[in-house]
């Protein structure tokens, strides 16, 4: 497992501009997930928390801050080495999975390879693997239409462990699923971060699954409370 953090926020700020002034999505947060640990954040309509997951996903730069993926500080980067680090080290997995409907659940993987310039033979086996590894070894033929919601989100969670994550971010993964289908999909994605030992945040508005995590922090406003993350937890 990696010796560095799969994600670390140094007072980090994130302003807009908003109207004559500036809003603050992000205001000073510090935040440290290690390897093969998952942390849930929760926090009202508007508190930050997509921004945190964008900054996170060098999808936007901070105003002011450190943020570093796996030990890469990304203020070093232009933005073809951000790009580069996102597709490679970064996975997203959204509240809506955002299949492409002409394709099927295995092809849904093996792009991602050839969208990241790779084109080898080992990407419709390991797609294949990763299939069966969420557990959806006899679905692998099919398209988006004939797969459950909970089929779906598992083939978006499949997707994002294409490449080799060291940092996964996930945004509401169960909003459009029942409770049991939902409490499924957070077990697996702790079981993943462990077995696969990359660092996870997850945004949920379901305090229900808090507790499966390995550790909850809050935001408000921008701000964050604390969140202390055991490496016990993280080195199950
Ligand atoms: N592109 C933008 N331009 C200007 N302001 C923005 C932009 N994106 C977000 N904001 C503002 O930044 C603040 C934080 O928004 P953010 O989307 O991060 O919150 P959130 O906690 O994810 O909300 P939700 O739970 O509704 O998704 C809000 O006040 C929002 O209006």
């Amino acid at each position: 497992m990696s010796v560095f953090p799969a994600l670390s926020l140094t007072g980090v700020t994130l302003e807009y501009p908003d109207g004559g002034g500036t809003l603050k999505a992000l205001d000073n947060v510090s935040l440290n997930v290690p390897a093969g640990g998952i942390l849930s954040l929760v926090g009202p309509s508007g508190s930050g928390k997509s921004s945190l997951l964008a900054v996170a996903a060098t999808l936007i730069r901070p105003t002011a801050g450190r943020v570093e993926v796996a030990g890469v500080d990304t203020s070093t980067l232009d933005d073809a080495g951000r790009t580069t680090l996102r597709r490679g080290r970064v996975g997203l997995i959204f509240q809506q999975p955002n299949l492409l409907p002409s394709l099927t659940a295995v092809e849904q993987l093996i792009i991602t390879d050839r969208l990241r310039g790779q084109r080898t033979s080992a990407s419709g086996p390991r797609a294949l693997d990763l299939l069966d590894l969420v557990g959806l070894t006899s679905a692998a033929d099919k398209r988006p239409h004939q797969l459950s919601g909970g089929q779906r989100q598992r083939v978006n969670i499949a997707r994002a462990l294409m490449g080799s994550p060291a940092l996964m971010l996930v945004d509401e993964p169960t909003a459009a699923l029942d409770h049991e289908r939902s409490e499924s999909i957070v077990k697996l994605l702790v079981h993943l971060t462990r077995e696969f030992g990359f660092g996870t945040v997850m945004v949920t508005h379901d305090m229900d699954f808090v507790p499966l995590t390995d550790a909850v922090a809050g935001m408000r406003d921008g701000r964050l409370s604390s969140a202390v993350m055991s490496s016990a937890a993280a080195q199950e």
